[in-house]
Protein backbone atom coordinates (compact mmCIF):
# COMPACT_ATOMS: atom_id res chain seq x y z
CA UNK A 1 0.00 0.00 0.00
CA UNK A 2 1.46 3.39 -0.72
CA UNK A 3 0.84 6.40 0.56
CA UNK A 4 2.05 9.91 -0.31
CA UNK A 5 4.01 12.19 1.33
CA UNK A 6 1.42 14.82 1.91
CA UNK A 7 1.42 16.69 5.47
CA UNK A 8 -0.49 18.66 6.84
CA UNK A 9 -0.01 21.56 8.83
CA UNK A 10 -2.54 22.95 11.08
CA UNK A 11 -1.93 26.37 12.65
CA UNK A 12 1.21 29.08 12.82
CA UNK A 13 4.76 28.63 14.71
CA UNK A 14 4.85 31.07 17.39
CA UNK A 15 6.20 34.55 16.61
CA UNK A 16 9.81 34.10 16.20
CA UNK A 17 9.82 30.44 15.10
CA UNK A 18 10.84 29.95 11.48
CA UNK A 19 8.35 28.29 8.71
CA UNK A 20 8.67 24.64 8.01
CA UNK A 21 7.20 24.13 4.71
CA UNK A 22 10.67 24.64 2.88
CA UNK A 23 12.87 22.49 4.97
CA UNK A 24 9.91 20.05 4.81
CA UNK A 25 9.92 20.21 0.68
CA UNK A 26 13.52 19.66 0.68
CA UNK A 27 12.66 16.15 2.33
CA UNK A 28 10.02 15.01 -0.62
CA UNK A 29 6.90 16.12 1.74
CA UNK A 30 4.27 17.87 0.05
CA UNK A 31 2.98 20.13 3.08
CA UNK A 32 -0.88 21.63 2.69
CA UNK A 33 -1.71 24.33 5.27
CA UNK A 34 -4.85 24.97 7.04
CA UNK A 35 -5.32 28.29 9.37
CA UNK A 36 -7.43 26.32 11.29
CA UNK A 37 -9.16 23.07 12.59
CA UNK A 38 -12.36 23.12 10.52
CA UNK A 39 -9.89 24.07 7.09
CA UNK A 40 -8.06 21.19 8.49
CA UNK A 41 -11.36 18.62 9.04
CA UNK A 42 -12.42 19.67 5.05
CA UNK A 43 -8.56 19.01 3.54
CA UNK A 44 -8.88 16.04 5.72
CA UNK A 45 -11.82 14.88 3.74
CA UNK A 46 -10.57 15.98 0.32
CA UNK A 47 -7.39 14.34 0.51
CA UNK A 48 -7.02 11.24 2.60
CA UNK A 49 -4.31 12.14 4.75
CA UNK A 50 -2.02 10.43 6.61
CA UNK A 51 0.06 12.53 8.23
CA UNK A 52 -0.42 15.99 9.67
CA UNK A 53 1.42 18.57 12.14
CA UNK A 54 -0.51 20.87 14.58
CA UNK A 55 1.07 24.17 16.32
CA UNK A 56 -0.18 23.61 19.96
CA UNK A 57 1.12 27.68 21.16
CA UNK A 58 0.29 28.77 24.30
CA UNK A 59 -2.20 32.14 24.40
CA UNK A 60 -3.19 30.24 21.00
CA UNK A 61 -4.55 26.99 21.64
CA UNK A 62 -7.92 25.90 19.95
CA UNK A 63 -10.71 24.81 21.83
CA UNK A 64 -10.17 21.37 23.51
CA UNK A 65 -13.12 19.89 22.03
CA UNK A 66 -12.87 20.85 18.76
CA UNK A 67 -8.98 19.56 18.73
CA UNK A 68 -10.18 16.29 19.57
CA UNK A 69 -12.90 16.26 17.13
CA UNK A 70 -10.46 16.86 14.54
CA UNK A 71 -7.50 14.17 15.83
CA UNK A 72 -9.56 11.75 17.17
CA UNK A 73 -10.22 10.39 13.76
CA UNK A 74 -8.00 6.68 13.21
CA UNK A 75 -6.61 7.22 9.60
CA UNK A 76 -3.93 10.12 10.56
CA UNK A 77 -1.48 9.96 12.72
CA UNK A 78 -0.84 13.71 14.53
CA UNK A 79 1.87 15.44 15.72
CA UNK A 80 2.42 18.25 17.96
CA UNK A 81 4.31 21.09 17.95
CA UNK A 82 4.77 22.95 20.96
CA UNK A 83 6.14 25.96 22.28
CA UNK A 84 6.09 24.12 25.82
CA UNK A 85 5.94 20.91 27.95
CA UNK A 86 2.10 20.80 28.04
CA UNK A 87 2.62 18.33 31.11
CA UNK A 88 1.41 21.43 33.27
CA UNK A 89 -1.84 21.69 31.60
CA UNK A 90 -3.79 18.22 32.65
CA UNK A 91 -6.59 18.66 30.18
CA UNK A 92 -4.39 19.47 27.15
CA UNK A 93 -1.47 16.78 28.25
CA UNK A 94 -4.14 13.78 28.40
CA UNK A 95 -5.14 14.86 25.41
CA UNK A 96 -1.67 14.88 23.31
CA UNK A 97 -0.96 11.33 24.98
CA UNK A 98 -4.32 9.19 24.13
CA UNK A 99 -4.50 10.84 20.70
CA UNK A 100 -1.31 12.09 19.33
CA UNK A 101 1.70 10.00 17.64
CA UNK A 102 3.90 12.23 19.42
CA UNK A 103 4.82 15.88 19.96
CA UNK A 104 7.77 17.80 20.03
CA UNK A 105 8.84 20.97 21.79
CA UNK A 106 9.70 24.18 19.39
CA UNK A 107 12.38 24.38 17.78
CA UNK A 108 12.79 21.46 16.10
CA UNK A 109 15.42 20.71 13.68
CA UNK A 110 14.79 19.46 9.98
CA UNK A 111 16.33 16.55 9.97
CA UNK A 112 14.37 15.59 13.66
CA UNK A 113 11.32 16.76 11.88
CA UNK A 114 11.71 14.41 8.80
CA UNK A 115 12.24 11.43 11.11
CA UNK A 116 9.20 11.88 13.21
CA UNK A 117 7.22 12.34 10.04
CA UNK A 118 8.49 9.22 8.29
CA UNK A 119 7.64 7.39 11.98
CA UNK A 120 3.92 8.45 11.75
CA UNK A 121 3.59 7.74 8.16
CA UNK A 122 4.90 3.89 8.61
CA UNK A 123 2.29 3.68 11.66
CA UNK A 124 -0.22 5.31 9.19
CA UNK A 125 0.39 2.50 6.89
CA UNK A 126 0.60 -0.03 9.56
CA UNK A 127 -2.97 0.57 10.90
CA UNK A 128 -4.23 1.19 7.27
CA UNK A 129 -3.14 -2.16 6.95
CA UNK A 130 -4.77 -3.76 9.99
CA UNK A 131 -8.36 -1.95 9.17
CA UNK A 132 -8.59 -3.23 5.41
CA UNK A 133 -6.84 -7.06 6.69
CA UNK A 134 -10.04 -6.55 9.46
CA UNK A 135 -12.46 -5.39 6.97
CA UNK A 136 -11.84 -8.86 4.46
CA UNK A 137 -11.96 -10.84 7.55
CA UNK A 138 -14.83 -9.34 9.25
CA UNK A 139 -18.17 -11.29 7.91
CA UNK A 140 -21.03 -8.89 8.60
CA UNK A 141 -24.66 -11.05 7.69
CA UNK A 142 -26.23 -7.03 7.97
CA UNK A 143 -25.37 -4.60 10.65
CA UNK A 144 -25.05 -6.89 13.44
CA UNK A 145 -24.47 -10.29 13.26
CA UNK A 146 -20.43 -10.86 13.40
CA UNK A 147 -18.78 -13.83 12.34
CA UNK A 148 -16.72 -16.06 9.64
CA UNK A 149 -17.02 -19.37 10.73
CA UNK A 150 -18.79 -22.20 8.95
CA UNK A 151 -21.66 -22.37 11.71
CA UNK A 152 -21.96 -18.49 11.17
CA UNK A 153 -21.93 -18.79 7.41
CA UNK A 154 -24.29 -21.60 7.66
CA UNK A 155 -26.40 -19.36 9.71
CA UNK A 156 -26.33 -16.73 6.96
CA UNK A 157 -27.60 -18.93 4.22
CA UNK A 158 -30.73 -20.41 5.84
CA UNK A 159 -31.60 -16.92 6.87
CA UNK A 160 -31.09 -15.60 3.47
CA UNK A 161 -33.16 -18.68 2.01
CA UNK A 162 -36.01 -18.61 4.87
CA UNK A 163 -36.31 -14.89 4.75
CA UNK A 164 -39.06 -14.61 2.33
CA UNK A 165 -41.08 -17.97 2.65
CA UNK A 166 -43.79 -17.13 4.82
CA UNK A 167 -44.03 -19.89 6.87
CA UNK A 168 -43.20 -19.61 10.87
CA UNK A 169 -39.83 -20.26 12.22
CA UNK A 170 -38.62 -21.21 15.87
CA UNK A 171 -35.36 -20.58 16.51
CA UNK A 172 -33.83 -22.59 19.03
CA UNK A 173 -30.45 -21.97 20.90
CA UNK A 174 -28.81 -21.35 24.41
CA UNK A 175 -29.30 -17.73 25.89
CA UNK A 176 -27.47 -15.09 24.13
CA UNK A 177 -26.89 -17.04 20.99
CA UNK A 178 -28.31 -14.52 19.54
CA UNK A 179 -32.07 -15.79 18.48
CA UNK A 180 -33.44 -11.96 18.21
CA UNK A 181 -30.72 -11.05 15.84
CA UNK A 182 -31.37 -13.42 13.86
CA UNK A 183 -35.34 -12.67 14.42
CA UNK A 184 -34.51 -9.05 13.25
CA UNK A 185 -32.49 -10.35 10.34
CA UNK A 186 -34.78 -12.68 8.63
CA UNK A 187 -37.38 -9.63 9.13
CA UNK A 188 -35.13 -7.36 7.83
CA UNK A 189 -34.73 -9.50 4.89
CA UNK A 190 -38.45 -10.26 4.04
CA UNK A 191 -40.87 -8.71 2.03
CA UNK A 192 -41.95 -7.69 4.90
CA UNK A 193 -39.09 -5.53 6.41
CA UNK A 194 -41.30 -1.99 5.79
CA UNK A 195 -43.66 -3.47 8.50
CA UNK A 196 -43.17 -3.69 12.05
CA UNK A 197 -40.81 -6.22 14.13
CA UNK A 198 -42.19 -6.56 17.46
CA UNK A 199 -40.60 -8.74 20.26
CA UNK A 200 -42.48 -10.22 23.17
CA UNK A 201 -40.70 -11.92 25.96
CA UNK A 202 -43.67 -14.50 26.79
CA UNK A 203 -41.49 -15.23 29.81
CA UNK A 204 -41.31 -11.36 31.32
CA UNK A 205 -45.15 -10.77 30.76
CA UNK A 206 -47.09 -11.74 34.46
CA UNK A 207 -49.53 -14.34 33.19
CA UNK A 208 -52.30 -12.51 34.28
CA UNK A 209 -51.72 -9.96 31.89
CA UNK A 210 -50.41 -12.25 28.94
CA UNK A 211 -53.80 -12.56 27.33
CA UNK A 212 -54.35 -8.64 27.22
CA UNK A 213 -50.69 -8.16 25.76
CA UNK A 214 -50.85 -10.22 23.00
CA UNK A 215 -54.90 -10.13 21.86
CA UNK A 216 -55.38 -6.36 23.20
CA UNK A 217 -58.72 -5.34 25.14
CA UNK A 218 -61.73 -3.15 25.53
CA UNK A 219 -62.54 -0.35 27.23
CA UNK A 220 -64.02 -1.42 30.80
CA UNK A 221 -63.12 -5.03 29.90
CA UNK A 222 -61.08 -5.60 33.40
CA UNK A 223 -60.08 -3.49 36.26
CA UNK A 224 -58.12 -0.98 35.38
CA UNK A 225 -58.48 -1.31 31.39
CA UNK A 226 -59.10 2.31 31.26
CA UNK A 227 -58.87 2.35 26.99
CA UNK A 228 -59.56 0.31 24.24
CA UNK A 229 -55.76 -0.95 23.64
CA UNK A 230 -54.64 -2.98 20.66
CA UNK A 231 -52.47 -6.18 21.79
CA UNK A 232 -49.22 -6.94 20.58
CA UNK A 233 -50.34 -9.40 17.72
CA UNK A 234 -52.11 -6.54 16.05
CA UNK A 235 -49.68 -3.94 16.28
CA UNK A 236 -47.15 -6.45 14.30
CA UNK A 237 -49.90 -6.73 11.51
CA UNK A 238 -48.37 -6.55 8.14
CA UNK A 239 -44.55 -7.32 9.78
CA UNK A 240 -43.30 -9.76 11.83
CA UNK A 241 -44.04 -10.96 15.45
CA UNK A 242 -41.25 -12.34 17.48
CA UNK A 243 -42.15 -14.91 20.26
CA UNK A 244 -39.53 -14.67 22.49
CA UNK A 245 -38.97 -17.80 25.30
CA UNK A 246 -42.17 -19.25 23.91
CA UNK A 247 -41.50 -22.58 26.20
CA UNK A 248 -42.87 -19.94 28.73
CA UNK A 249 -45.89 -19.56 27.68
CA UNK A 250 -48.95 -20.44 29.73
CA UNK A 251 -50.64 -23.57 29.09
CA UNK A 252 -54.09 -21.85 29.09
CA UNK A 253 -52.49 -19.28 26.54
CA UNK A 254 -50.93 -21.82 23.93
CA UNK A 255 -54.58 -22.84 23.30
CA UNK A 256 -55.65 -19.25 22.17
CA UNK A 257 -52.30 -18.29 20.34
CA UNK A 258 -52.58 -21.94 18.85
CA UNK A 259 -56.65 -20.86 17.45
CA UNK A 260 -54.48 -17.44 15.98
CA UNK A 261 -52.09 -19.42 14.06
CA UNK A 262 -54.76 -21.21 12.55
CA UNK A 263 -57.86 -18.91 11.59
CA UNK A 264 -55.75 -15.32 11.79
CA UNK A 265 -58.00 -13.52 13.84
CA UNK A 266 -57.95 -12.22 17.36
CA UNK A 267 -60.75 -11.22 19.28
CA UNK A 268 -59.73 -8.26 22.11
CA UNK A 269 -60.59 -8.97 25.74
CA UNK A 270 -64.06 -7.63 26.35
CA UNK A 271 -65.05 -7.67 22.74
CA UNK A 272 -66.93 -9.84 20.27
CA UNK A 273 -65.51 -8.81 17.01
CA UNK A 274 -62.79 -10.90 15.57
CA UNK A 275 -60.08 -8.81 13.47
CA UNK A 276 -58.05 -10.45 10.56
CA UNK A 277 -54.42 -9.83 11.21
CA UNK A 278 -51.79 -10.29 8.91
CA UNK A 279 -48.31 -11.19 10.63
CA UNK A 280 -45.72 -13.80 10.52
CA UNK A 281 -44.67 -15.72 13.45
CA UNK A 282 -41.34 -15.94 14.85
CA UNK A 283 -40.41 -17.81 17.50
CA UNK A 284 -38.01 -18.69 19.98
CA UNK A 285 -36.54 -20.21 23.46
CA UNK A 286 -33.64 -21.91 25.24
CA UNK A 287 -35.75 -23.93 27.20
CA UNK A 288 -35.73 -27.79 25.27
CA UNK A 289 -38.97 -27.38 23.79
CA UNK A 290 -39.50 -31.16 22.51
CA UNK A 291 -39.06 -32.17 26.37
CA UNK A 292 -41.83 -29.51 27.43
CA UNK A 293 -43.92 -31.35 24.84
CA UNK A 294 -42.78 -34.78 26.10
CA UNK A 295 -43.73 -34.32 29.94
CA UNK A 296 -46.88 -32.21 28.79
CA UNK A 297 -45.72 -28.90 30.02
CA UNK A 298 -46.51 -27.67 26.07
CA UNK A 299 -48.82 -28.46 23.80
CA UNK A 300 -47.48 -30.42 20.61
CA UNK A 301 -50.19 -29.19 18.58
CA UNK A 302 -48.63 -25.70 19.26
CA UNK A 303 -44.83 -26.89 18.72
CA UNK A 304 -45.73 -28.11 15.36
CA UNK A 305 -47.43 -25.20 14.43
CA UNK A 306 -44.28 -22.75 15.44
CA UNK A 307 -41.50 -25.22 14.38
CA UNK A 308 -42.34 -25.25 10.54
CA UNK A 309 -38.83 -24.30 9.98
CA UNK A 310 -36.08 -24.54 12.72
CA UNK A 311 -33.22 -22.80 13.01
CA UNK A 312 -30.49 -24.06 15.47
CA UNK A 313 -28.35 -21.45 17.13
CA UNK A 314 -24.65 -22.72 17.47
CA UNK A 315 -23.51 -21.65 20.70
CA UNK A 316 -19.93 -19.56 21.06
CA UNK A 317 -17.92 -22.80 22.14
CA UNK A 318 -18.48 -24.19 19.05
CA UNK A 319 -17.19 -21.22 17.28
CA UNK A 320 -14.22 -20.13 18.68
CA UNK A 321 -12.56 -18.13 16.12
CA UNK A 322 -15.45 -15.53 16.14
CA UNK A 323 -14.83 -14.92 19.82
CA UNK A 324 -11.77 -12.83 18.42
CA UNK A 325 -14.12 -11.18 15.59
CA UNK A 326 -16.87 -10.26 17.96
CA UNK A 327 -14.20 -8.89 20.79
CA UNK A 328 -12.87 -6.56 18.23
CA UNK A 329 -15.97 -5.51 16.49
CA UNK A 330 -17.22 -4.76 20.06
CA UNK A 331 -14.50 -3.12 21.51
CA UNK A 332 -14.37 -1.06 18.51
CA UNK A 333 -18.58 -0.13 18.77
CA UNK A 334 -18.05 0.81 23.10
CA UNK A 335 -14.30 2.63 22.31
CA UNK A 336 -14.92 6.21 23.62
CA UNK A 337 -11.24 7.68 22.07
CA UNK A 338 -11.72 11.00 23.52
CA UNK A 339 -11.73 9.12 27.45
CA UNK A 340 -10.26 5.99 26.82
CA UNK A 341 -6.62 5.07 27.63
CA UNK A 342 -7.44 1.60 26.36
CA UNK A 343 -6.12 0.23 22.57
CA UNK A 344 -6.76 -2.83 22.32
CA UNK A 345 -6.61 -6.50 23.53
CA UNK A 346 -3.15 -8.43 25.02
CA UNK A 347 -2.52 -11.63 23.58
CA UNK A 348 -3.05 -13.11 26.67
CA UNK A 349 -6.63 -11.39 27.07
CA UNK A 350 -6.98 -12.57 23.32
CA UNK A 351 -5.60 -16.23 24.17
CA UNK A 352 -8.29 -16.60 27.51
CA UNK A 353 -11.68 -15.52 25.33
CA UNK A 354 -10.85 -18.29 23.03
CA UNK A 355 -10.48 -20.30 25.93
CA UNK A 356 -13.06 -19.54 28.17
CA UNK A 357 -16.14 -22.26 28.03
CA UNK A 358 -18.94 -18.68 27.59
CA UNK A 359 -21.81 -19.99 28.95
CA UNK A 360 -23.86 -16.69 28.69
CA UNK A 361 -22.76 -16.89 24.71
CA UNK A 362 -22.34 -13.91 22.52
CA UNK A 363 -24.28 -11.45 25.64
CA UNK A 364 -21.55 -12.51 28.33
CA UNK A 365 -18.86 -12.16 25.65
CA UNK A 366 -20.16 -8.43 25.27
CA UNK A 367 -20.46 -7.59 28.55
CA UNK A 368 -17.54 -9.11 29.64
CA UNK A 369 -15.42 -6.46 26.75
CA UNK A 370 -17.66 -3.01 27.89
CA UNK A 371 -16.50 -4.33 32.06
CA UNK A 372 -13.18 -5.02 30.60
CA UNK A 373 -12.70 -1.53 29.12
CA UNK A 374 -14.13 0.41 32.03
CA UNK A 375 -11.92 -1.22 34.13
CA UNK A 376 -9.01 -1.58 32.10
CA UNK A 377 -5.99 1.13 33.26
CA UNK A 378 -3.79 0.21 30.62
CA UNK A 379 -3.39 0.89 26.93
CA UNK A 380 -3.71 -3.34 26.32
CA UNK A 381 -6.87 -4.89 28.20
CA UNK A 382 -5.00 -7.56 30.10
CA UNK A 383 -6.52 -11.31 30.90
CA UNK A 384 -7.73 -9.70 34.70
CA UNK A 385 -9.64 -6.78 33.46
CA UNK A 386 -12.16 -9.94 31.73
CA UNK A 387 -12.98 -10.57 35.26
CA UNK A 388 -13.24 -14.67 33.94
CA UNK A 389 -11.03 -15.96 36.93
CA UNK A 390 -13.02 -17.76 39.75
CA UNK A 391 -11.50 -15.13 42.38
CA UNK A 392 -10.27 -12.22 41.18
CA UNK A 393 -8.49 -9.18 42.88
CA UNK A 394 -8.95 -5.80 41.33
CA UNK A 395 -5.60 -3.82 42.89
CA UNK A 396 -6.84 -0.28 41.21
CA UNK A 397 -10.00 1.35 42.17
CA UNK A 398 -13.13 0.04 41.43
CA UNK A 399 -16.50 3.38 41.42
CA UNK A 400 -19.19 2.66 43.22
CA UNK A 401 -21.53 2.39 40.07
CA UNK A 402 -19.00 -0.08 39.14
CA UNK A 403 -19.22 -1.71 42.63
CA UNK A 404 -23.00 -1.75 43.20
CA UNK A 405 -23.43 -3.56 39.44
CA UNK A 406 -20.92 -6.32 40.48
CA UNK A 407 -22.90 -6.51 43.81
CA UNK A 408 -26.31 -6.59 41.91
CA UNK A 409 -24.96 -9.42 39.76
CA UNK A 410 -23.79 -11.34 42.74
CA UNK A 411 -27.58 -11.11 44.72
CA UNK A 412 -29.18 -12.10 41.77
CA UNK A 413 -27.06 -15.48 41.30
CA UNK A 414 -27.74 -16.06 45.09
CA UNK A 415 -30.93 -15.71 45.07
CA UNK A 416 -31.43 -18.11 42.11
CA UNK A 417 -28.78 -20.48 43.66
CA UNK A 418 -30.76 -20.35 46.92
CA UNK A 419 -33.80 -21.22 44.94
CA UNK A 420 -33.04 -23.57 42.05
CA UNK A 421 -33.46 -21.34 39.89
CA UNK A 422 -37.15 -20.68 40.28
CA UNK A 423 -37.96 -17.13 39.04
CA UNK A 424 -41.06 -16.91 41.26
CA UNK A 425 -39.55 -17.77 44.31
CA UNK A 426 -35.99 -15.80 43.62
CA UNK A 427 -37.99 -13.00 42.38
CA UNK A 428 -39.97 -13.07 45.73
CA UNK A 429 -36.47 -13.31 47.97
CA UNK A 430 -35.16 -10.27 46.68
CA UNK A 431 -38.19 -8.47 46.85
CA UNK A 432 -39.23 -7.55 43.05
CA UNK A 433 -41.12 -8.49 40.39
CA UNK A 434 -40.65 -11.53 38.00
CA UNK A 435 -40.55 -8.84 35.32
CA UNK A 436 -37.65 -6.96 36.73
CA UNK A 437 -35.84 -10.25 37.93
CA UNK A 438 -35.87 -11.26 33.94
CA UNK A 439 -34.81 -7.66 33.13
CA UNK A 440 -31.50 -8.07 35.20
CA UNK A 441 -30.49 -11.90 34.73
CA UNK A 442 -30.70 -10.08 30.76
CA UNK A 443 -28.82 -7.67 31.85
CA UNK A 444 -26.19 -9.46 33.92
CA UNK A 445 -26.01 -12.02 31.28
CA UNK A 446 -26.80 -14.46 34.16
CA UNK A 447 -27.04 -18.25 32.77
CA UNK A 448 -30.72 -18.90 34.13
CA UNK A 449 -30.31 -22.72 33.36
CA UNK A 450 -27.22 -23.40 34.72
CA UNK A 451 -26.25 -25.74 37.41
CA UNK A 452 -27.22 -24.76 41.46
CA UNK A 453 -23.18 -25.74 42.29
CA UNK A 454 -22.48 -23.46 38.92
CA UNK A 455 -24.47 -20.75 40.68
CA UNK A 456 -23.00 -20.98 44.12
CA UNK A 457 -19.47 -20.80 42.36
CA UNK A 458 -20.46 -17.74 40.32
CA UNK A 459 -21.50 -15.98 43.68
CA UNK A 460 -18.23 -16.30 44.68
CA UNK A 461 -16.41 -14.27 42.21
CA UNK A 462 -14.78 -11.53 44.65
CA UNK A 463 -14.24 -8.38 42.82
N1 LIG B 1 -23.39 -13.25 15.91
C1 LIG B 1 -23.47 -12.14 16.65
N2 LIG B 1 -22.83 -11.04 16.23
C2 LIG B 1 -22.88 -9.90 16.96
N3 LIG B 1 -23.56 -9.77 18.11
C3 LIG B 1 -24.23 -10.83 18.56
C4 LIG B 1 -24.24 -12.08 17.85
N4 LIG B 1 -25.01 -12.94 18.54
C5 LIG B 1 -25.47 -12.28 19.62
N5 LIG B 1 -25.00 -11.02 19.65
C6 LIG B 1 -25.26 -9.99 20.70
O1 LIG B 1 -25.44 -10.68 21.93
C7 LIG B 1 -26.52 -10.11 22.68
C8 LIG B 1 -27.61 -11.17 22.87
O2 LIG B 1 -28.21 -11.47 21.59
P1 LIG B 1 -29.75 -11.88 21.46
O3 LIG B 1 -30.60 -11.06 22.38
O4 LIG B 1 -30.10 -11.91 20.03
O5 LIG B 1 -29.63 -13.37 22.07
P2 LIG B 1 -30.82 -14.38 22.43
O6 LIG B 1 -30.35 -15.71 22.01
O7 LIG B 1 -32.11 -13.87 21.86
O8 LIG B 1 -30.82 -14.29 24.01
P3 LIG B 1 -32.00 -14.78 25.05
O9 LIG B 1 -32.15 -16.26 24.91
O10 LIG B 1 -31.46 -14.43 26.39
O11 LIG B 1 -33.23 -14.01 24.68
C9 LIG B 1 -26.99 -8.90 21.89
O12 LIG B 1 -26.28 -7.78 22.37
C10 LIG B 1 -26.58 -9.23 20.46
O13 LIG B 1 -26.40 -8.05 19.72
Amino acid sequence: MDMSKDVLIVGKPPPGSCQLSQAMRAYGWSPLHADDLEQAAALIEDHSLAVGLIYLVSGNLPKLSSLENTVVDDTTQWIALVDQEPRDDTALSRLVSHLFFAYHVLPIENRQLDCLLNHALTMARLCRRQADDALVETQHHDDEIIGATPKIRELFRIIDKVANVDAPIYINGESGTGKELTARAIHKRSTRSRGPFIAVNCGAIPNSLIQSELFGHEKGAFTGACQRRAGRIEAAAGGTLFLDEIGDLPFEMQVNLLRFLENRKVQRIGSLDEIDVDVRILSATHNDLEEAVRVGDFREDLFHRLNVIQIDMPPLRERQEDIELLARHYFEKFLDKTSMTVRGFSNDALILLRKHDWPGNVRELVNRIRRAMILCEHRLIRPIDLGLERRRNHRHAVTLEQARHIAEHDVICAALARNRNNIQNAARDLDISRVTLYRLIEKHAIRRHCRHDELVQSMKIVP
